[in-house]
């Protein structure tokens, strides 16, 4: 772990706040690919290349939805050690991740770097890598999974958007209800330096998971009878909470297995086809109890639990599966 600053890099953990919370920094690259093919990045096929981590909630976004529009052929992907150390994320060849066969990289850092010379920030995934300019083009997931899902699709094997006209304003708003609770909340409890900001971070995330687990109760997705952003958006969290969450980031006032509706929805998400070829659990795993030596000094990467996703669930009773066609194709 480390960031860049100005330039050079340092070996430092995450700075908390005052009351020992944790807080996320903000993300530096944030232009877009237009499909309109206005500004900086137009869209082009295989221009473009995607840098993530599959054990990365974040990075897991934009890598859904790059698999759910079937952009496999014109963006690359290149998949970063799970094991995240004093030098930050690296391509060392673990099973599962890729050398840097684009830019020849060893740390992810250098394409920061390369990017931006004196870039002071943490190094993160996901990235969007412009192969013409050798830069950054954005490196926050939402805005990642959003122009994968709207800027793409003359390029997109599968017409589908998980933005759907009529429901957007609704995507957009549980999004946001998701993020704090929820998707940084199991940081904000995991990563906190005090009692108090543990344990609020702890119950407002159980607070948030009681909540959705009634909404979920009468429809089949976050946002109603359609899968949208939001559901990837909370399903890279639920995947991670009874193996990681739980016990790693001490989020153990009940498991999603104790939610019936949760369970049952988390499952539908990963028997969706896109959702477990992306979904790499062994990643996850080695990640956050290897790379995360703060919570977890002895690096010791427990054995369980064992989760299995395969079983039958049973989401049909609210409804078929459904994702949205795009306005864009056919
Ligand atoms: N705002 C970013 C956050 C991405 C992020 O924090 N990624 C983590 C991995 S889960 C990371 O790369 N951390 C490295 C670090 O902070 O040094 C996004 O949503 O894309």
């Amino acid at each position: 772990m480390g960031m860049l600053v100005n330039g050079e890099w340092r070996t430092d953990w995450y700075a908390p706040d005052e009351a020992g919370r944790f807080v996320r920094p903000p993300t530096r690259f944030r232009d877009r690919v237009s499909a309109q093919r206005e500004g900086r990045f137009p869209l082009d096929p295989c221009r473009y290349h995607l840098y993530v981590s599959y054990a990365c909630p974040w990075a897991s976004r934009a890598l859904l939805m790059h698999a759910l529009k079937g952009l496999k052929d014109v963006v690359g992907v290149t998949v970063v050690d799970p094991r995240m150390g004093p030098d930050g994320w690296s391509f060392e060849g673990f099973p599962g991740s890729d050398m840097d066969r684009l830019n020849g990289a060893r740390h992810l850092r250098e394409l920061y770097l390369r990017a931006d010379p004196h870039y002071t920030g943490r190094v993160t995934v996901p990235i969007l890598w412009d192969i013409r300019e050798r830069t950054i083009v954005n490196n926050e997931s939402r805005e990642l999974m959003r122009m994968f899902d709207t800027e793409f699709d003359a390029f997109a094997l599968h017409p589908v958007t998980l933005w759907p006209e009529g429901l957007r304003e609704r995507v957009d708003g549980v999004i946001n209800a998701l993020y704090e609770p929820v998707n940084n909340g199991v940081y904000k409890a995991g990563f906190a330096k005090t009692q108090e900001a543990y344990e609020q971070a702890c119950r407002e995330l159980f607070a948030a998971l009681e909540g959705w687990e009634r909404v979920l109760a009468r429809q089949r997705y976050v946002c109603g009878d359609v899968l949208t952003e939001a559901d990837l958006c909370f399903y890279t969290t639920l995947v991670r909470f009874d193996l990681i969450y739980y016990a790693h980031f001490k989020c153990n006032l009940a498991r999603i297995q104790d939610f019936p509706n949760l369970w049952n929805y988390l499952l539908d998400l990963y028997q969706t086809p896109g959702f477990a070829q992306t979904t790499n659990l062994e990643h996850i795993k080695v990640h956050y109890y290897w790379s995360q030596d703060a919570v977890n000094p002895t690096r010791i990467v427990p054995l369980g639990p064992s989760v299995d996703l395969s079983v039958p669930h049973d989401r049909d009773r609210l409804g078929p599966r459904r994702l949205a066609p795009s306005p864009n194709i056919g």
